[in-house]
């Protein structure tokens, strides 16, 4: 089966002195969400933003997709879900903000809106369509921003820890989604129990490989 996320060989460092991840190797096929665990600072969130095209890799290649990833490129079929949903909350509603990506996708306006009700369904917030996303609670604005994704229909998703800042009953929605939704993709979170409930497999960042994780 063709992988959606291909990660080959992956070499990164900020600097020369500290390698982060070295050899890196990792496929992601339909059906997959895998999560990722890993000690403060081994560098989950770096390997998020190499996949995402943020940053670019010192060796190595990650294809999503079957297209190569090319850092400073935007990539339609990669939909990244921050740690800090404030970080991409732009529009002055809810439903704007949600509209914001297909839009700039050139998707026609009349599937936008149906794209839109359908993110803002699939995420139990079309009551929140009218609202301001920054007064919106940790909870509602982690859930507008995986909208926002949603709404862009990617082939993989990435979440960066979504279950940071969210208590106990917006950890349950969240999980209640993840567990609706079947898009491939990847979970970054130091929560076990939750990735155990949400993920297909689950593996350690360490000393810049990924491992399985005997549970
Ligand atoms: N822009 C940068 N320049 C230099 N060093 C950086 C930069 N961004 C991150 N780092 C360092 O790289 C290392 C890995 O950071 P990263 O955010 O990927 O870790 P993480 O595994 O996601 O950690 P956490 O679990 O705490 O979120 C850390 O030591 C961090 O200080």
């Amino acid at each position: 089966m063709a992988a959606l996320l291909e990660i080959r060989n992956l070499h990164f460092a900020y600097t020369a002195a500290e390698p982060l991840l070295q050899g890196l190797n990792l496929q992601i096929t339909a059906g997959d969400r895998l999560g990722i665990i890993g000690d403060n600072g081994c560098g989950k969130t770096t390997l998020l933003l190499l996949c995402a095209g943020v940053l670019s890799p010192q060796q190595g290649s990650i294809h999503c997709c079957g297209h190569p990833v090319v850092a400073g490129q935007f990539q339609p079929q990669l939909g990244v879900v921050l740690q800090n949903p404030a970080d991409q909350l732009i529009g002055a509603t809810v439903a704007e903000d949600v509209a914001f990506g297909p839009q700039n996708l050139g998707v026609p306006p009349a599937a936008v809106h149906r794209q839109v009700a359908e993110a803002l369904a699939a995420t139990q917030t079309t009551h929140l369509a009218q609202r301001v996303p920054h007064q919106l609670s940790g909870g509602e604005k982690r859930m507008v921003a995986i909208a926002g994704i949603l709404a862009m229909r990617p082939h993989v998703i990435l979440y960066d820890e979504p279950t940071a800042f969210l208590d106990r009953r917006s950890c349950q929605a969240l999980t209640a989604f993840l567990q609706q939704n079947e898009t491939p993709g990847m979970i970054i979170s130091h929560d076990v129990p939750f990735l155990q409930s949400v993920c297909t497999q689950i593996m350690a960042l360490e000393a810049g490989q990924l491992r399985p994780l005997a549970l």
